[in-house]
């Protein structure tokens, strides 16, 4: 069963089609690469499917349930968490209360299994404003994975991370792919092309194509709006 779903989803920003009716399937256990160039409308996409964006027109399911003006919170509590593009942690507090903040309470046993997840366990009682970009990165992940969510959305992870960074995100995620439905905004073709079993691309808003890794690679559109330009 599809774990989550959008039909005709839209998003107008002015006379802008941000978005424009996009039909999308993510089936449960997945891991999906959303890809596409700069403004194709993959944040403003997975803005809505996690209610923080509204929809201007089209639907959202997940989990079978229609939620299309279900408020962020709910869809959070229902089993969605995402990361951000720029990093959303407190350099004030230690890892694990960051952990705890995401988690809503301070189940010590469940921050630290996430901590241990993103190989950051011995950490926890750190200021998290001390660590490097690309492990205040992989706490964001933590704070996600904590919510032990059935969707986790992850919002250009590897952005800014070094090539030893990127290496451990990829394991990372082949660790967490098991577990839970992964839906993944990557520019980095050899981070989608190492973690996607599906990809869609999305371009000036709609669906230029979507597939596997290789049906991506060896579609003329694709290569002509995108990958012939990376
Ligand atoms: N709040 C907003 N108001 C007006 N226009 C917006 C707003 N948010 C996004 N847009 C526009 O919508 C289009 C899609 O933006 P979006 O950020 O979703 O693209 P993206 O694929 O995530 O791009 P990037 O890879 O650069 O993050 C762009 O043309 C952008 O300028």
């Amino acid at each position: 069963m599809s774990l989550l779903r959008t039909e005709g989803l839209t998003r107008i920003y002015g006379g802008l089609k941000a978005v424009d009716e996009v039909d999308f399937t993510l089936p449960e256990g997945e891991v999906h690469a959303l890809i596409g160039p700069n403004g194709a409308g993959k944040s403003t996409f997975v803005g809505m499917v996690s209610g923080r964006i509204e929809a201007s027109a089209g639907r959202v399911w997940f989990d079978g349930r229609e939620i299309t003006h279900l408020p962020a919170h709910k869809r959070i509590r229902a089993g969605m968490a995402y990361t951000f593009q720029i990093t959303a942690i407190y350099a004030k507090l230690s890892l694990f209360d960051n952990v705890a903040l995401a988690l809503r309470n301070r189940d010590r046993a469940a921050a630290q299994e996430a901590l241990d997840h993103v190989g950051l366990a011995e950490r926890g009682d750190q200021l998290a404003g001390y660590l490097s970009y690309g492990h205040q990165r992989l706490l964001e992940i933590a704070m996600g994975v904590a919510q032990r969510p059935r969707l986790l959305i992850l919002d250009e992870p590897t952005q800014g991370l070094a090539e030893s960074e990127i290496a451990e995100f990829n394991a990372l995620i082949k660790r967490l792919a098991g577990e839970t439905t992964i839906l993944l905004i990557e520019h980095n073709m050899d981070v989608v092309r190492a973690l996607a079993e599906r990809i869609t691309v999305l371009d000036a808003g709609r669906v230029l194509a979507r597939g596997t890794p290789e049906d991506i690679h060896a579609d003329p559109a694709v290569q002509a709006a995108y990958l012939g330009t990376g």
